[in-house]
């Protein structure tokens, strides 16, 4: 297990847990009563339609949504009454993978992971540079880092974020739609390599509307549905009905 897993669960050992929290988007109720816990090393998707609140649940985890009713608990973190200055070292324990990349334009793969290690504290040269290493090769990307986004296809630039992600060896990847912009091919690939990532003792919780991955790559299933998260067992899920 991670070396820092000790910190990052709350008593119960869990290292998501959220009792009886209420979602809003503005005055709009999203989802209510929301129940769910999360060890360290499980995969997790989160399903459902269109607008039923799957990244409001993710910003919620990330505190880009602020908790407002219940209890929210994420690696290490209380987030209730999170202060402001806490939140750097909440998301220093996450790695968060958006579909559609969010890489800088204006500079290679290289300065991107740079820029992410400069902006965590990071000083040593020496040790920046076998930290980008590390993270290029653990996605087999190792000789891509003078490229600059464009040059890469969807499958390269996803893999460039997911080794973002990984820089500050975090114990919780949250990916929200990783695979909406990929062909079925490469996000299979894609699945294995957070599979991968998941197997070597980080969490993972992933929002996706491709219901092929579920199929493909069986695993604990969460739906947001009607305001409220249903756990669903694999084989109790009507892929038919899902959009
Ligand atoms: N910033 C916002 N302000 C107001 N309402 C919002 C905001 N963001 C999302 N919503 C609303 O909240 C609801 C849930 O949206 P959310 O993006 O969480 O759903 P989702 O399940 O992730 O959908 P999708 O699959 O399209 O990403 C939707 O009705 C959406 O219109």
């Amino acid at each position: 297990m991670d070396k820092s897993s000790h910190n990052t669960v709350n008593k119960e050992g869990n290292i998501v847990d959220f009792n009886n929290v209420y979602i809003r988007q503005q005055e709009h109720l999203i989802l209510q009563d929301v129940n769910f816990h999360i060890k360290p090393g499980e995969f997790v998707y989160l399903i459902g339609k269109v607008g039923s609140g799957k990244s409001s649940l993710l910003k919620t985890m990330y505190n880009e949504l602020p908790l407002q009713e219940g209890y929210g608990f994420v690696a290490g973190y209380p987030l209730k009454s999170l202060k402001k200055s806490k939140v750097p070292f909440l998301r220093r324990k996450m790695g968060i993978v958006f579909q559609d990349f969010q890489l800088l334009s204006d500079r290679t793969v290289y300065n991107n992971l740079l820029f992410v290690l400069k902006a965590t504290g990071w000083k040593n040269k020496k040790e920046i540079d076998k930290r980008i290493r590390e993270v290029l090769s653990h996605v087999d990307m190792v000789h891509k880092g003078y490229k600059m986004p464009h040059q890469l296809s969807g499958g390269e630039q996803q893999r460039i974020g997911i080794a973002r992600a990984l820089l500050n060896e975090p114990d919780l990847i949250l990916a929200d739609e990783p695979t909406g912009n990929l062909d079925p091919e490469t996000s299979d690939e894609l699945m294995l390599l957070l599979k991968k990532i998941c197997e070597g003792g980080r969490t993972v919780v992933m929002a996706t509307h491709n219901y092929n991955l579920l199929k493909k790559f069986p695993g604990r299933t969460i739906r947001c549905e009607d305001t409220r998260l249903t756990e669903s067992k694999q084989e109790e899920i009507d892929f038919d009905l899902l959009d």
